[in-house]
This record gives C-alpha cells, sequence and structure tokens, in this order.
C-alpha cells in the first residue's frame, strides 16, 4: 500500500449487519467501484465450455461468494489481517461469451490484464479450468515466465479433446507451448486418479512439471511438501492454480471431475500457509459447480482457499 494511503475499506461489519444480509460479495468486501484502488482483487470468471464431464461450473463464482459470508477477518494461521493490511474489494463478474471459447479466453486474458495494469493482484474465482490459460497470459505478459503451483487432481497438459486445444483438460500444456512458465519451477500437487497412458507422465515431465501426487502428501506430510515446494520456487514471480478436485470428493463434492482419494482440505490449507514466503503474482480457485454440491461443502472449502490465497497476497502488499 502507497505510504499515507487511506486505510483499507474492508467487508461489512457482522457485528452491525448480520452476516447473512446483504450483497455477497466476496467476503463482504467492497465492490471495486467503492474504493479508489486495490492491492488485491477478487473477480469471478463464470465460464464452462471448456469441460469435458459434468458441467455447471459457470455457477461457481455465485456460490462462493455465498460461502464466503462467514470468512472473519483475521487470518491466525498466517497471522495477519488482509482486509487491513491490503485493500482487497471484488471486482465482479467478468462476462465471456459462453458460446465460443476461443474469444471468451481473449476477453478474459485482455480483462485480467487491465485489472493488473497496475500492480494489482488478482484472485480469479472459477469457472472451468480453461480459464488458468488466460491467466496466465496476463501474468507472463506482466511478469515474464511465471513460477506455477498447481493444485489438481489431474494433469491439465493433455494436448486436445474432440480435436479441440482450448479445454480444462488442456490449460497448462497450451501455457507451456505459449512460453508462459519458467520450466524450472512448475509442480503439479494432489495428482491422483487412472490416466490415458503412461505417455500422459512422459509429456508432462518433458513440458517440465515435478509432481506430488495426493498419496505423497499422505506419506510426506504437509510441512516437507511446503518446504520442498518453497524450495523449487524461490522468489521467483509465482502464480497458484487451485482446482478445487485436488480434494478427496469427500471435501469437494461439487465438481465436474471428482476422483477418489484426494487431500483433505485441512492438508491443502495447510501447504498453503507453509508458502508464505514466496512471491505470489496471482492466483484461481477453479472447478467448483454447486449443483452437485451438498450443504455447500465445496463452495465453503473454495472460499477458505481463496480467503488463504488473498492473505498471502496482502503479505506481499505490505513489502511492495
Ligand atoms: N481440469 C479438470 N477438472 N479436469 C480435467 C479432466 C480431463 C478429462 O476429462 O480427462
Ligand atoms: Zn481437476
Ligand atoms: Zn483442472
Amino acid at each position: 500500500m502507497p505510504v499515507n494511503a487511506p486505510p483499507p475499506i474492508g467487508p461489512v461489519d457482522s457485528s452491525a449487519v448480520p452476516r447473512f444480509a446483504g450483497f455477497a460479495t466476496f467476503a463482504r468486501l467492497p465492490r471495486l467501484d467503492e474504493v479508489t484502488r486495490a492491492d488485491v482483487v477478487v473477480a469471478g470468471a463464470p465460464f464452462d465450455a471448456g469441460v469435458s464431464y459434468r458441467p455447471g461450473a459457470r455457477f461457481g463464482p455465485a456460490a462462493v461468494r455465498e460461502a464466503s459470508r462467514l470468512l472473519r477477518p483475521y487470518n491466525p494461521g498466517l497471522d495477519v489481517s488482509p482486509f487491513a493490511t491490503a485493500q482487497v474489494a471484488d471486482a465482479g463478474d467478468i462476462v465471456l461469451n459462453p458460446f465460443d471459447v476461443g474469444e471468451a479466453i481473449g476477453t478474459l486474458a485482455e480483462r485480467a490484464r487491465e485489472l493488473t495494469a497496475d500492480g494489482t493482484r488478482l484472485v480469479t474465482l472459477g469457472g472451468d479450468h480453461t480459464i488458468a490459460l488466460p491467466l496466465l497470459r496476463a501474468a507472463a505478459a506482466r511478469h515474464g515466465p511465471v513460477a506455477l503451483l498447481h493444485f489438481d487432481a489431474h494433469l491439465d497438459t493433455w494436448d486436445t479433446y474432440f480435436g479441440e486445444p482450448y479445454t480444462h483438460g488442456t490449460p497448462f500444456r497450451r501455457a507451456a507451448e505459449e512460453g508462459l512458465l519458467d520450466t524450472s519451477a512448475l509442480c503439479h500437487v494432489g495428482t491422483r486418479g487412472p490416466l490415458y497412458g503412461r505417455a500422459d507422465l512422459d509429456e508432462d515431465e518433458r513440458l517440465g512439471f515435478g509432481i506430488v501426487t495426493s498419496a505423497d502428501v499422505l506419506r510426506r506430510g504437509v510441512d516437507e511438501i511446503a518446504g520442498a515446494l518453497r524450495q523449487r520456487i524461490g522468489d521467483r514471480p509465482l502464480y497458484i492454480s487451485v482446482d478445487i478436485d485436488v480434494l478427496d470428493p469427500a471435501h469437494a463434492p461439487g465438481t465436474g471431475t471428482p476422483e477418489a482419494g484426494g487431500m483433505t482440505s485441512r492438508e491443502l490449507l495447510e501447504i498453503l500457509r507453509g508458502l508464505r514466503d514466496t512471491t505470489l503474482i496471482g492466483a484461481d480457485v477453479v472447478e467448483v459447480a454447486p449443483a452437485y454440491d451438498h450443504a455447500e461443502i465445496t463452495s465453503i472449502a473454495a472460499s477458505h482457499v481463496a480467503y488463504e490465497l488473498v492473505s498471502l497476497l496482502s503479505l506481499g502488499a505490505r513489502t511492495r
């Protein structure tokens, strides 16, 4: 935050207006047009024309905002009050053509570039995983090739589906081909489940990715994993993409391509907290499909993941 800047406008006070009342911005934060500037913005990308199985992630941003009403202003896990440390605001939904994937990703890249043009950091709520490609285009346009931590059950480095290059199973192959990624600092975390063939892993490795499987998290534990990731990333500009299906279906049933044997929400949140000394520049939380959810299990988990990411970015805002 600039010196002499007015104190950030925080969330609506839950002791004055009950948290179940009023508009559902993320964490009841002000809208972007209600603040003069923002260190961090949360934006929705309601788009799911890139899915290979269950549709419905277009309703993810609204569900995550609703579930975020209960988030409180102090984060004990990172010892930070993110909304007091940084001006955080909700930029609303980015309007994307639901019938034209190519146009939608072009629009999203452009809008993400605009939102981050003055150094504002962006956390995007998806939407299906297709949206990570345009978000990485915007990130790389500003920072050069970025380090990437990709939390997901899936590799998402496949080539095409039905001949289509832009889908939710292919964003990271496209990003690598476009030179958006720093190939010395790429890692999937939480991968599991059946693949099409052994070649999937070979091709993924050729692109430069390391893999920490869901079983590795179980065996090695969150502190060791976070430490190894921190070392791999160093102080490179880091983008984090969280596909909520990285969580076990017990922790995130509301998603399009669920796979058994996943991480717990506790493990995911702890690994994210363990990344506090990295240089996070942007993030997304994708693949929340509320129609398959129960009791908001998935959207609550996603809102907490977004809260940790905003917290990490607020720590960075302190020093920018
Ligand atoms: N990005 C997500 N969630 N899923 C990709 C699954 C691709 C497939 O159907 O094989
Ligand atoms: Zn996935
Ligand atoms: Zn994915």
